[in-house]
């Protein structure tokens, strides 16, 4: 357990950990050039490992500097059937992409796994469309739940229309495309992050996108290519609510990724009134990379619309603590997905403020939050989420009182840095008076 002192503000500049979508991306992309991916400033996660160490257990050469961040991976004869099962450890990604990657290798057998938590996470949604393709997949509870096992076969492409906004259905989807016969295409009902399609677009792929519709077509190899993963946007975003509720806070984050699918979180806080600004803009691997400085802010409730829930999505839980310091009322709506995430999002996070006093009323899809509430000090579960974990240090640091973290080790999945990252940037800061002891 960890101790979270409340703090007068949030001060200094930080990098976050390289954006851990775009790193599953880049390394799984990798496995399928012979020249290989090259990146700087890989997720230091361990979700990321998992994905390099399915790819080794698949035969890829995998290289990782553990100082500089860069990584490697190619695959000079192809994806090799694995002679151990893969296991995903904690990672939906890496489940559901890799998912997408081998079905379309002829022959290969291979049975993905992972985790307690993902083993409870929906898989269907990626295999049902992978089987209209032609893959043959099965799996605990008729194909929805890990382990799955799959005999991949030679796909055909053809028209996919989501029924959920899911940025990992649509690449699992786009990445068998890579080999099926035929065009293959994937409708989203909103448009979620387009990592895959920019890298893609990057490595020179034919690719062809039109609003909420993107085609791919059979390719034999991909070109190898070099670059720098910029900041991960999610990381960034605890940093950005823990300026904007802290009252002497001036932050800049530097060199974070700011593709808008991504930032919906910033626009909602713009409208709830956050004192912010973004500059120096530089593309890196055809991604938008930024600094983000933030100050303390006056924050106002606001309504957040379904359709915006996708361009923030790993972001609603540190949102919602934004929402108790925010005057008057907050409503989070078409959330549901967030039930389905490492935890239930939705339940961890009412527990979590109801805990600290925060006037917050869970909903099948959201929640109605109301402020500005004073949070006290209080005892606290991560329910081993890496997202619950860092929201709440977050309103901690908001609170009159201690809060005391249980399983706050789980940060490693996407930011194993955080406290420490936490530290450095509340030393220029004073702790606040305790109002209690
Ligand atoms: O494609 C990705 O890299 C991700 C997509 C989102 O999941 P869904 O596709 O399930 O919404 C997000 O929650 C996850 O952290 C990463
Ligand atoms: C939901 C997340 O990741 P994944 O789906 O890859 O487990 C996340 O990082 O918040």
């Amino acid at each position: 357990m960890i101790e979270i002192r409340p703090q007068e503000g949030i001060v200094g500049e930080i990098k976050v950990p390289g954006d851990k979508s775009i790193s599953h991306r880049a390394a799984l992309l990798g496995s399928l050039s012979r020249e290989g991916i090259e990146v700087e400033n890989f997720s230091p996660g361990e979700d990321c490992a998992s994905t390099l160490s399915c790819l080794r257990t698949m035969g890829c050469e995998v290289n990782k500097d553990a100082v500089s961040g860069k990584v490697s991976v190619k695959a000079p004869d192809g994806l090799k059937e694995p002679n151990d099962v893969l296991d995903a450890g904690n990672s939906g990604t890496t489940a559901r992409l890799i998912l997408g990657l081998i079905s379309g290798i002829p022959n290969i057998f291979a049975v993905i796994t992972g985790d307690e938590s993902l083993k409870r996470r929906p898989m269907g949604r990626v295999a049902k469309p992978l089987v209209a393709m032609g893959a043959k997949i099965d799996g605990r509870e008729f194909g929805e739940k890990l382990p799955l096992a799959v005999r991949g076969r030679k796909l055909t492409g053809g028209v996919h229309t989501l029924q959920v906004a899911s940025a990992q259905v649509k690449t699992a989807i786009l990445f068998a495309g890579l080999r099926a016969q035929g065009a293959t295409t994937v409708i989203e009902p909103t448009l979620t992050r387009d990592h895959t399609e920019i890298m893609l677009e990057h490595l020179g792929t034919p690719i062809f996108r039109k609003g909420l519709k993107v085609t791919v077509y059979p390719v034999s190899s991909l070109k190898g290519a070099s670059w720098t993963i910029p900041g991960d946007f999610s990381a960034a975003a605890f940093w950005i609510v823990a300026a904007a509720i802290t009252e002497k806070s001036e932050l800049q984050i530097k060199k974070v990724n700011v593709n808008p699918t991504r930032t919906g979180l910033l626009r909602v806080l713009q409208r709830m009134g956050l004192d912010y600004n973004i500059e120096d803009e530089i593309l890196s691997g055809g991604e938008r990379m930024a600094t983000i400085t933030v100050r303390s802010s006056y924050l106002k409730g606001t309504k957040v619309m379904p359709e915006e829930i996708p361009s923030m999505i790993d972001e609603l839980p540190v949102l919602a603590v934004a929402a108790t310091q925010a005057e008057g009322t907050t409503e989070i709506r078409g959330a549901g997905e967030l039930r389905v995430k490492e935890s239930d999002r939705i339940h961890a996070m009412t527990e979590g403020l109801k805990r600290m006093g925060a006037q917050i009323e869970e909903l099948q899809d959201g929640w109605i939050i109301k402020g500005k509430t004073k949070l006290s000090g209080a005892r606290l579960k991560s329910f081993g989420d890496h997202r619950i974990a860092m929201a709440l240090a977050v309103a901690g640091l908001a609170a009159d009182d201690s809060v005391i973290l249980e399983g706050e080790s789980c940060v490693h999945i996407s930011y194993p840095s955080f406290f420490e990252d936490l530290k450095a940037l509340t030393t220029k800061s004073q702790p606040k008076e305790r109002v209690s002891s």
